[in-house]
């Protein structure tokens, strides 16, 4: 592991200003991207794992914002904040304008695959055509050094027949072919970072697999780090380094990838390993994860994953863990966001266990159970806005 990570997110938050309420989609998550690695974002539909790659590029829209936290890449301030003369949070001086995030960091540094090809390809310009522009924009090349540069590409990215292919539309191209092109979009700049949001979610599971060892290859190739957003486990195993596990806008753990597996420090974890399919269990062994998901408007008081969890005690309702080192893997650190690990020193222990599962009351809202969030302990100490 080098010494200073290319990306470092600090306690960022992300939230939406609806009619309803402010969503914390976003609600304060940590993780490093060290060179030449693919982190996974993990977690379940929204657990904010898009909002978070969105917020890395500054691309959240009215009536989102980002309004706590920092991001640091190669050591250039993406996103931070200060406290001005008048105590009023303001942004720091050192942050990036708009124009530099978009001139220099979009694409040139940091490159976005999207889960959905065609919104970003253009039906009525062919693909080649669409790929040479974007290399001459952002590269300087001539018109023909870029479209040589743009079969290569495609060549490279497994797509045969890339003179001809070039000349054809997108809707020519099936998704899988389509995701290809999109990859030669994002390497085309050779970027540093490429988050990829659920790039192969929308494909059958041979194109998938096909796609995944395409990255997989291009990633040692160019030493390329990625972060790899997807709900599915499988593919955190089959491409991810480091994983971060997301639920409720908060990331609850955090390891390498077979540490993550093999000794996992979450029951929500545990949870999402136990419902995905396995050569080693039949169909009939999965466990869905009990209960859904709450809504990131009203938070369930002290950990959020509380009233799903098969281990929740009553200190679970009282005590919102923040995401502590637990142990440590391959020179990393291994963090869980639980209450039941010593490190956390809480009464977890002499606490009296909460009956979840048949029966009992899965989506009680925090203001139903505990007094709302409000009551809520930190485990950290800090300061807390809630
Ligand atoms: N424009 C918006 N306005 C209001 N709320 C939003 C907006 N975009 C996202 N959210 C909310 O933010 C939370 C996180 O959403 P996000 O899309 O990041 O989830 P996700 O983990 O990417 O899920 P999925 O797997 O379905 O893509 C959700 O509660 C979502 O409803
Ligand atoms: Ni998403």
């Amino acid at each position: 592991m080098s010494a200073e990570p290319l990306l470092r997110v600090e306690d960022l938050k992300t939230q939406f200003f609806t009619d309803a309420g402010t969503v914390r989609a976003v609600d304060g998550i940590s993780f490093e991207v060290y060179e030449g690695e693919i982190v996974g974002l993990v977690g379940e539909s929204g657990a904010g794992k898009s909002v978070a790659s969105m917020s890395l590029l500054r691309l959240i829209e009215s009536p989102g914002e980002i309004v706590g936290g920092e991001i640091t890449y190669k050591g250039e301030t993406i996103f931070g904040l200060e406290e001005g003369p008048d105590g009023e949070l303001r942004e720091r001086e050192d942050m990036l304008t708009n124009e530099e995030v978009r001139t220099r960091i979009r694409g040139n540094e940091i490159a976005v695959i999207f889960q959905d090809p065609m919104e970003s390809l253009n039906p009525v310009f062919t693909v080649g055509s669409q790929l040479r522009e974007f290399i001459e924009l952002n590269r300087d090349l001539s018109n023909g050094a870029a479209r040589q540069e743009a079969i290569d590409m495609l060549r490279e990215v497994g797509i045969p027949d890339p003179e001809e292919r070039y000349e054809e539309y997108p809707h020519q191209f099936s998704g899988g072919m389509r995701q290809r092109v999109l990859i030669a979009m994002a390497l085309a700049c050779e970027p540093s970072l490429i988050i990829a949001d659920e790039p192969t979610t929308a494909l059958d599971v041979t194109v998938e697999g096909q796609i995944i060892d395409l990255v997989d290859e291009l990633q040692q190739k160019y030493d390329t780090s990625f972060i790899w957003v997807t709900h599915d486990m499988g593919v955190v195993a089959e491409i991810c380094d480091r994983v971060n596990v997301m639920y409720l806008g908060e990331i609850v753990e955090q390891a390498p990838v077979d540490e993550l597996f093999y000794d996992t420090k979450h029951p929500y974890t545990d949870a999402l390993l136990d419902s995905m399919p396995r050569p080693d269990r039949t169909v009939d062994e999965l466990d869905p994860i009990t209960g859904v998901m709450p809504e990131a408007i009203s938070p369930p008081s002290g950990c959020r994953f509380h009233p799903r969890c098969p281990d929740a005690r009553k200190a679970c309702k009282r005590i919102h863990p923040e995401n502590r080192e637990v142990a440590r893997a391959e020179g990393y650190p291994h963090r869980a966001a639980c209450i039941k690990h010593d490190v956390f020193g809480s009464d977890y222990e002499e606490s009296v266990p909460i009956e979840n599962g048949a029966g009992a009351d899965q989506q009680t809202p925090a203001s139903a159970t505990d007094g709302g969030r409000g009551e809520s302990e930190r485990t950290d100490g800090g300061e807390h806005d809630e």
